[in-house]
């Protein structure tokens, strides 16, 4: 059976692995999915940047039933497609195009399109997407860019990915825009061509640790009212509220 989508990619959680397989075969997507899912990060964006990849997001979605499965790097509306076929319960983009926002629509999955500019944002505030990955968050500018982009553009909320370790993951997550990072710090390269996956492990439980008390700073830091930071529903969805209860991957999003 194919889990339904979730209703906001930026309720997810905190912090949202981004996984390149690279060399790694589609197989070994399932272990190294289930070393997140015990070090606490639930949801795992797999990117389709390899030819095994949306069999990869197969294979984690019928076996790792505890991960919530997406794919990252849908570039065309039949990877959008063959996504959603695949399990994939949510979809991410370095950017967007209206095909593609349309066609993610009519898969019924939510997108989170990338962006990187003012004006790419307000196109996607026009279309009536408020959810977006900023990308290449620190090549663009960092939390600097985000924290200026706030007050101008109240109305959108980001998932900032690329460049982002633990040494600048709490400064994205300070901000009001931002109720969740993307990356892939937690998987180093070598210990994914290992298989080192107790390392993952450890390296995926820091990774909720330090999401989880950004989150809880930030909540203490503004009283408590740190509901308008989670998504707002209003991403390129499913027509609302699918996917119920089992979204929220490793403690709440604000
Ligand atoms: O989505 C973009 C990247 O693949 C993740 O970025 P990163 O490897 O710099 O963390
Ligand atoms: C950046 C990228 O490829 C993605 O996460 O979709």
């Amino acid at each position: 059976m194919t889990a339904d989508p979730v209703p906001s990619v930026l309720a997810l959680g905190p912090v949202l692995p981004v996984v390149v397989l690279g060399e790694t075969r589609p197989a070994e997507a399932v272990p190294l999915v289930r070393a997140l899912v015990a070090g606490g990060l639930r949801a795992v964006e797999i990117t389709l940047r390899t030819e095994g990849a949306v069999e990869a997001v197969r294979r984690v979605a019928a076996e790792v039933p505890r991960a919530v499965v997406g794919a990252g790097t849908v570039l065309t509306p039949e990877q959008a497609v063959a996504a959603r076929a695949a399990g994939a319960r949510f979809l991410v983009s370095p950017g967007w195009t209206d095909r593609l926002l349309a066609a993610a629509r009519d898969t019924g999955v939510p997108l989170l399109p990338g962006v990187s500019t003012a004006s790419e944002v307000m196109a996607l505030l026009e279309r009536g997407v408020a959810e977006m990955k900023f990308f290449p968050a620190r090549a663009a500018g960092g939390p600097a860019y985000l924290r200026a982009l706030a007050s101008p553009l109240p109305g959108a909320r980001f998932c900032p990915t690329g460049g982002i370790g633990p040494d600048s993951a709490a400064d994205y997550l300070a901000l009001p825009n931002v109720p969740c990072v993307g990356g892939s710090w937690m998987l180093p390269p070598d210990a994914v061509r290992t298989r080192d996956w107790d390392r993952v492990e450890h390296l995926a439980r820091e990774a909720a640790r330090l999401g989880a008390a950004a989150v809880a700073e930030t909540v203490a830091d503004t009283g408590g009212g740190a509901e308008g930071r989670t998504g707002s529903g209003t991403g390129t969805g499913t027509g609302g509220g699918t996917g119920g209860g089992d979204v929220s991957a490793g403690g709440p999003c604000r």
